[in-house]
């Protein structure tokens, strides 16, 4: 089976990949969007993008083409420890660096670090992590340093010069599995940390007490919300969609017809899908 996953090679989607999927043909896309037109299109199977970070919150791109691409479901969550190393060309010397760079998560999620230890240096945005340490190894004279995993630095032949710079020391990102078909997908050699459904809810129009009126559907039937986010719709300010993750298997979600009650109060609902969460090694 043919899998996507943002690339390149040694990004930390691609370590995600490799355990989700070991026996699979893994295809590197240049983004989020190349992800999701793969599997829209038909080229992959499947595909597998970051959603969320616990220090830097969610990937809005990827809700974003989720709202967009109502074909595509999700199949499971896997969340995977992120540590992040500052890394050179082996011939160059930190004390000459000039820039910086790396993914603008990654960044983010060293930001303390790099603002205390390299306040002078520019930082800049790449478009992953193991780009930016590709970059680095390919262009010794320019002086430049990238924020990227362990494996990456292995793949480049990089020095790391500062290991585990992320701000906070419990750093996850989670990963989901998108596809067309609708499944559930299975692991018995992973950890499963438990189960639940992912909606995108729109409300017709703004008006008070809406979200309230949405949020007490689960409320009143003692359903758990493990997640809720807002995304502007882009037909201008003030207008909203809402991520929603409901703990829990199908027949919680069904029991006492949650989704025929969102529907009776007007939300416009796209179901995700009902599917597990996986926990990854760094
Ligand atoms: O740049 C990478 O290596 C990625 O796989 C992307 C990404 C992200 O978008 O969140 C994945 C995990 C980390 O949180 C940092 C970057």
């Amino acid at each position: 089976m043919k899998i996507a996953f943002l690339g390149p090679h040694a990004s930390f989607t691609q370590l995600a990949t490799a355990q989700l999927f070991p026996n699979d043909e893994l295809l590197p896309q240049a983004s989020i969007l190349d992800c999701f037109n793969a599997v829209e299109n038909g080229d992959v199977a499947k595909a597998v993008v970051p959603l969320e970070n616990s220090i830097e919150g969610t990937v809005s791109m990827t809700l974003d083409y989720l709202y967009k691409t109502p074909s595509i479901k999700i199949e499971a969550e896997a969340v995977m420890p992120i540590a992040h190393h500052l890394m050179i060309h082996p011939e160059n010397s930190i004390e000459n660096i000039e820039r910086i760079y790396s993914h603008p998560q990654a960044l983010a999620q060293s930001f303390h670090f790099l603002d205390t230890h390299y306040k002078n240096i520019p930082k800049q945005d790449f478009s992953s992590t193991a780009a930016a340490a590709k970059y680095v190894s390919e262009n010794k004279d320019i002086k430049i340093a990238a924020v990227a995993n362990q494996y990456a630095a292995n793949l480049y032949g990089l020095k790391i010069i500062n290991r585990n710079i992320q701000d906070f020391e419990q750093n996850h990102t989670r990963f989901i599995i998108i596809s067309k078909l609708q499944n559930k997908y299975e692991n018995e050699t992973l950890q499963t940390l438990g189960e639940k459904s992912g909606m995108l809810v729109t409300l017709p129009e703004d008006h008070p007490g809406g979200l309230h009126q949405v949020l007490s559907v689960f409320a009143w039937r003692k359903m758990n919300l493990s997640k809720i986010e807002s995304r502007t719709l882009k037909t201008g300010l003030g207008n909203y969609f809402f991520f929603i993750n409901v703990e829990g298997s199908w027949n919680d979600i069904l029991h006492g017809n949650a989704l025929k009650e969102l529907e009776s109060i007007n939300a416009d609902v796209d179901f995700l899908g009902n599917y597990k969460e996986f926990l990854l090694e760094s």
